[in-house]
């Protein structure tokens, strides 16, 4: 049985004061959306957007754009804000503010899209998203992401109380959609 203060530390929210400033876009087509497998760095061998650090001098739209491009080798594809990500993990010493974008795609996509040294594109049934194989948060705001509704959310991970090994789990987290859709973003 756990002790209260274990409890407790779980359900706190890891306190941060640093904030870094990231993008990731997600292209969604005639019902399949393209994930790429990241093979190297921070999150390996997991599904995710394309997406990095916003640079000194870039919008957020500006630098997701680069990054899809950089990852994936799409240039055009008309990207939407679709919410926000806070992420805080005990793996770093700073929080993730991340603009999550829709890639809309034009005809003919798919010819450009390659692998890069970091990411093997992949497209994916939107039925079919590999939860398991993502982010732990991913299937709480990609619904959301995937029905045009702008969200908002944090999710903190945790190594887990009373694991010996160093990787973090998702311990706490909350999604929500944001009232007035119609604001500019
Ligand atoms: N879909 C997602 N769900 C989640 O919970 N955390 C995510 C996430 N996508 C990214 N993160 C986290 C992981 C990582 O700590 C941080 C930035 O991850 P990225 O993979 O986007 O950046 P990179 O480390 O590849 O950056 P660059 O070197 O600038 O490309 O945000």
């Amino acid at each position: 049985m756990k002790g209260e203060g274990e409890e407790a530390e779980v359900l706190t929210w890891i306190p941060c004061s640093k904030v870094k400033f990231y993008t990731n876009a997600f292209v969604v087509k005639d019902g399949k959306i393209l994930l790429g497998y990241k093979k190297r760095g921070f999150g390996a061998q997991k599904y995710n957007g394309f997406g990095g650090k916003v640079e000194a001098g870039e919008t957020s739209l500006q630098a997701a754009g680069r990054e899809l491009e950089e990852e994936s080798g799409i240039s055009s594809a008309s990207l939407v804000h679709a919410g926000v990500l806070f992420f805080v993990t005990e793996d770093s010493e700073s929080a993730f503010h991340i603009d999550i974008y829709r890639g809309e795609a034009y005809e003919g996509i798919e010819k450009d899209v390659r692998e890069t040294d970091e990411m093997r594109p992949e497209w994916f049934d939107i039925d079919k998203i590999p939860y398991d194989k993502m982010w732990e948060d991913d299937v709480f705001w990609m619904p959301m992401l995937l029905d045009k509704k702008w969200f908002w959310g944090r999710a903190d991970f945790r190594v887990p109380p009373g694991e010996s090994g160093k990787e973090t789990k998702q311990a706490r987290w909350w999604f929500g959609e944001l009232e007035d859709a119609t604001a500019s973003h």
